[in-house]
């Protein structure tokens, strides 16, 4: 079969059809078909181990599924390494800090920058002679509020700021889907208004999915919400729709009225 695959709507970013990933006898996904479109926020919710970091893994390309296919702009990518896939646009953020902590944040943006375009590198032209890696850094740090604190040391940064650093490399590699892990984990009120606000920034020029326990920002930026148990998908659809979902209520939400 070819790789393109015919997409009805250019606005598809990123699909998953029946993508499953078993660990032993455990189904940590299982037949999870989902679809992200441009200049929208897709939120996965799910109690502890419905195995949606699982999901972001097998989408971002660093696992293999075990069933299943992840379509990127209409080209099948299932046998794509991670790197591959990040140079084709997909970048993601982690649940676990991956800042280096003794380099500034400028430094942070313009790695992250680098990986992404390093393939297009003479390896023996300094870094910080790469115009492009570093337009796109300063182009990171400015979408993510950063700039201000460009030349501090990673380490000295609240935990928010840290958490949007992840955002800025994130964006340095230029991606046009970006996969968060619960990027608002362990942020005060006022980080996770900040946090809000970005996400609601970077909608319009790509399509995220983000993975995320606080349901109450859920609820204020997700277009769509897709709810995970035990690995399956129990229910996707605009947020209106899932709160009133009596599946979700029940296994999720904790009642069923
Ligand atoms: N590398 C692995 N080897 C074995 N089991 C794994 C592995 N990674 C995840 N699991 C298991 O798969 C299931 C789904 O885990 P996953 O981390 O995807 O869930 P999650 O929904 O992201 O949970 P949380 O909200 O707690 O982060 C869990 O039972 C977990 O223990």
């Amino acid at each position: 079969m070819s790789d393109a695959v015919l997409s009805s709507a250019d606005a598809i970013a990123l699909q998953a059809e029946g993508v499953s990933r078993y660990f032993g006898g455990l189904k940590a996904v299982e037949g999870v078909s989902l679809t992200l479109r441009r200049g929208e926020l897709h939120a996965v919710i799910g109690t502890n181990g419905a195995g949606k970091s699982t999901l972001i893994n097998l989408l971002s390309g660093e696992l293999p599924p075990s069933a299943g296919r992840v379509i990127l702009n209409g080209q099948e990518v299932t046998d794509w390494s991670q790197p591959r896939r990040a140079r084709a646009g997909l970048g993601r953020s982690y649940q676990r800090n991956t800042v280096f902590l003794e380099f500034t944040v400028r430094e942070n943006c313009r790695l992250a920058a680098q990986a992404r375009w390093q393939r297009a590198w003479d390896w023996w032209t300094p870094a910080k002679r790469c115009a492009k890696a570093q337009a796109a850094a300063e182009d990171a740090l400015a979408r993510a509020g950063l700039r201000a604190v460009a030349e501090r040391t990673a380490g000295t940064l609240s935990h928010g700021q840290k958490r949007q650093l992840e955002i800025a490399m994130c964006l340095a590699s230029d991606p046009q889907v970006l996969l968060l892990d619960e990027p608002l984990a362990g942020m005060g009120p006022e980080e996770t208004e900040r946090m809000l606000a970005l996400l609601g920034q970077l909608k319009t020029g790509h399509a995220i999915l983000l993975v995320e326990h606080d349901m109450d920002a859920v609820f204020r930026v997700a277009d769509r919400i897709t709810v995970m148990v035990n690995g399956r998908v129990i229910a996707s659809d605009l947020p209106d729709a899932i709160r009133q979902h009596r599946e979700v209520r029940i296994a999720y939400l904790g009642d069923g009225h």
